[in-house]
C-alpha cells in the first residue's frame, strides 16, 4: 500500500507520516516487546503507536508477572488509534490468548478498502523461556489468514507448523522450507471462498537466529513463487536481547517508509547487523540494542539470493511447481569494469541509431531490441547485432547487447546487459569465459545485493523517475535512494536509468553515479546528436 492509496478511516484524507501500530506486550525492562518496537521505529524515523495485549513485569533474566488485557481494552486502543487514521503497517507481536487473537483478527477483517500491511511476529516465549502466548490451532490459523507476512524464528516455526504436519523438528533448510510452505498452504482461497487475494498470507520470513545448521547467518523468506535468502557472516553479539522484535519492527518500519517487501527485508537485516556490530563495550549493562540509524555502510548488507518456482497447471487444473530456477552465483573472477570515463549512455533499438551516434564520440551504447521488433525474427536481430559489432569494432565505443547474450557472444560484442529475470537462465560463466563485460539491471536494495555477488562490469539503477518507454512493475526510486545505491556499489561503476532528461541529468550526476542511460531523451529528440552533447555537457561529463 502506498501513501496515495492509504486513507484515513474516518475522513478519507491520506496519512503522510510513515506510521506503524505495534500490537504486543510491554516489557518493563525495556529489552523487548512493544517497548523495543517503539525504540526501533523511533531510530528509523517512523511514528510508532501501541496496542498493548499484556503487561509484563520482567527483568533482563526473569519473568515476574504477566497480566493479559481484556479484548475490550484491546478494542478500545484500536478504536482510539483508528479514529485518527490507519497506519501503513501493523506489527503484531505477543498475543496472550485465543480471545485476544479472535478479537484482533475480527478487527482486521472488518477493515474496508486498502488495508495496512500486516506483519505477525509470533513471539511465543521470552528469552528467559517464559511462555507469553498460548494459542490454539484455530487462533493460529486466523492470525495466519490476516497476516501478510509472518516472521518466526526456527523454534517458533516448528511450534506453529506442528499443528499442520507430522514433523515437529526443524534442523535443515529443507525442513524450514517445508514448514514455511505448510503455513502458506493453510491460507488458501479454497478454504476461504470469497476471500480477497490481498488478505492471504504472502510470505514466511524465517529468522536465522536459531538455525544452528547454518555456517553463515541466513534469514530465509518463502513465498508461493520465490525463495529469497539474506546471508551475513555470523557475528557474536553477546547477550543482546530483543533481536527478534528488533528485526520484525525494522521490517515494519522500512515497509512504512515505502520500501517494497524484499527491500524492507534487506534493510532490516542490515539494520540488525548494524545494531549487533555495536560492540558490547558500547552497549549498556542491560544488553539492550542501541539506536544506530539508517544502514548505509556496504559491509553490513547481506548477500541476497533468489530462487524462483515455475508453475504449470496440471490436468486436473491445479497449479504445481514444474521446476525451479535459482541464482546461487558461484564465486568466480569479477567482470572487467567499464572504462572509468563518466558519460551519457544511449540505449537504442537499431544498428542505424548506433551509426548515427558514433560520430559524437559516444563511448558506451546499448542495442536494445524488444518484442515489437522481434517479429522481424531471430535472423534480423542477429544481423543487427552483427552490424552493431562491426560498426563499433576498432573504436573506443563499448557496445552492450541487451537480452541476447548468446548472439552477443557469437558476434563478439563488447558486453551484455541482463535484467533480473535473465539471471535465472543466462550462462554467466559462458559470458565471462568469452571475455564479454556484463551490465545488470537492479531496482532496489534486494536486487542490488543480489547482483553485487556477481561483480559485474556495471550495475544499472532504475528506474529513477517515471518513464514512458517501458512499463515498470516497481516504483520510481528518486534521487535520494539513487545516492544510497551508488554508495552501496562502492567501486563498481553505476548507471542510472529511467525518465532522465536534460532538466534532471545534472541532479542525477550529482549523486555520484558514473553513467546516465537514456532512451527517449535522445531517440525522441528533434536533433538526437545535439541532445547527446547537451546531456553530456549538462551532466558535467563533457
Ligand atoms: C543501462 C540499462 N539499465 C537497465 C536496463 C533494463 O534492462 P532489463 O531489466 O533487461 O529490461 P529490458 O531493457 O530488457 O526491458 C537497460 N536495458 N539498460
Ligand atoms: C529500458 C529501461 N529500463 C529501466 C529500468 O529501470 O530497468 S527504465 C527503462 C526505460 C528508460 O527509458 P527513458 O530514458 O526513455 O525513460
Ligand atoms: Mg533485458
Amino acid at each position: 500500500m502506498t501513501e496515495s492509496t492509504l486513507f484515513n478511516s474516518t475522513s478519507n484524507s491520506p496519512l503522510h507520516a510513515p506510521t506503524v501500530w505495534c500490537v504486543g506486550g510491554t516489557d518493563s525492562s525495556g529489552g523487548a516487546g512493544v517497548t523495543r518496537d517503539l525504540a526501533t521505529l523511533c531510530d528509523l524515523g517512523v511514528r510508532g503507536c501501541v496496542i498493548v495485549t499484556q503487561v509484563t513485569a520482567q527483568s533482563n533474566s526473569k519473568m515476574l508477572a504477566q497480566a493479559p488485557m481484556a479484548p475490550s481494552v484491546i478494542n478500545e486502543q484500536w478504536q482510539a488509534l483508528a479514529s485518527e487514521g490507519l497506519p501503513h503497517c501493523i506489527k503484531i507481536g505477543a498475543v496472550a490468548n485465543d480471545e485476544q487473537a479472535f478479537s484482533l483478527c475480527a478487527r482486521i477483517e472488518l477493515l474496508a478498502g486498502p488495508r495496512p500491511f500486516i506483519i505477525w511476529d509470533p513471539v511465543l516465549q521470552t528469552s528467559s523461556m517464559s511462555t507469553i502466548s498460548r494459542l490454539s490451532k484455530e487462533a493460529i490459523v486466523q492470525l495466519l489468514n490476516v497476516a501478510d507476512i509472518v516472521t518466526p524464528n526456527v523454534s517458533e516455526l516448528a511450534a506453529l507448523s506442528q499443528y499442520f504436519r507430522n514433523q515437529s523438528t526443524i534442523s535443515s533448510h529443507h525442513d524450514a522450507r517445508k514448514a514455511a510452505k505448510t503455513l502458506l498452504a493453510t491460507s488458501n482461497l479454497a478454504e476461504h471462498p470469497g476471500a480477497e487475494k490481498a488478505t492471504l498470507l504472502k510470505g514466511v520470513f524465517v529468522k536465522a537466529g536459531h538455525a544452528d545448521w547454518q555456517c553463515d547467518a541466513t534469514d530465509m523468506y518463502f513465498t508461493q513463487t520465490e525463495d529469497v535468502s539474506f546471508s551475513q557472516p555470523r557475528c557474536d553479539a553477546g547477550e543482546l536481547r530483543g533481536t527478534g522484535c528488533l528485526l520484525a519492527s525494522a521490517i515494519a518500519g522500512f515497509y512504512a517508509k515505502d520500501y517494497c517487501v524484499n527491500d524492507a527485508l534487506t534493510l532490516a537485516n542490515a539494520y540488525v547487523r548494524k545494531v549487533r556490530n555495536v560492540s558490547t563495550s558500547q552497549r549498556d549493562k542491560f544488553h539492550h540494542p542501541k539506536a544506530v540509524g539508517f544502514p548505509t555502510n556496504p559491509d553490513i548488507f547481506p548477500t541476497v539470493c533468489f530462487k524462483n518456482s515455475v508453475f504449470k497447471t496440471s490436468a486436473n487444473g491445479e497449479r504445481e511447481i514444474s521446476h525451479q530456477h535459482s541464482s546461487p552465483f558461484e564465486p568466480f573472477e569479477p567482470f572487467v569494469p567499464i572504462a572509468p570515463k563518466r558519460g551519457i549512455y544511449p540505449v537504442v533499438d537499431s544498428a542505424d541509431w548506433i551509426e548515427r551516434l558514433l560520430p559524437t564520440g559516444v563511448n558506451i551504447i546499448q542495442l536494445r531490441i524488444k518484442s515489437d521488433k522481434k517479429d522481424s525474427g531471430q535472423a534480423w536481430i542477429s544481423e543487427e547485432i552483427k552490424k552493431a559489432v562491426a560498426l563499433t569494432r576498432g573504436t573506443s565505443c563499448q557496445l552492450f547487447i541487451n537480452d541476447h547474450w548468446e548472439l552477443a557472444i557469437e558476434h563478439g560484442a563488447f558486453g551484455v546487459h541482463l535484467g533480473q529475470e535473465d539471471l535465472f537462465d543466462a550462462d554467466i560463466k559462458a559470458i565471462r569465459h568469452a571475455g564479454l563485460r556484463l551490465g545488470v539491471s537492479t531496482h532496489g536494495y534486494a536486487e542490488l545485493q543480489r547482483v553485487k555477488a556477481l561483480s559485474p562490469s556495471y550495475i544499472a539503477l532504475g528506474h529513477i523517475f517515471a518513464t514512458q518507454t517501458k512499463t515498470m512493475p516497481s516504483k520510481p526510486q528518486g534521487l535520494a535512494r539513487l545516492k544510497q545505491y551508488v554508495q552501496l556499489c562502492a567501486d563498481t561503476p553505476t548507471v542510472a536509468i529511467g525518465g532522465i532528461d536534460i532538466s534532471r541529468c545534472k541532479a542525477v550526476a550529482n549523486t555520484g553515479v558514473t553513467h546516465i542511460a537514456v532512451v527517449s531523451a535522445i531517440t525522441k529528440a528533434t536533433n538526437p546528436i545535439h541532445a547527446y552533447s547537451a546531456l553530456n555537457k549538462e551532466a558535467g561529463y563533457a
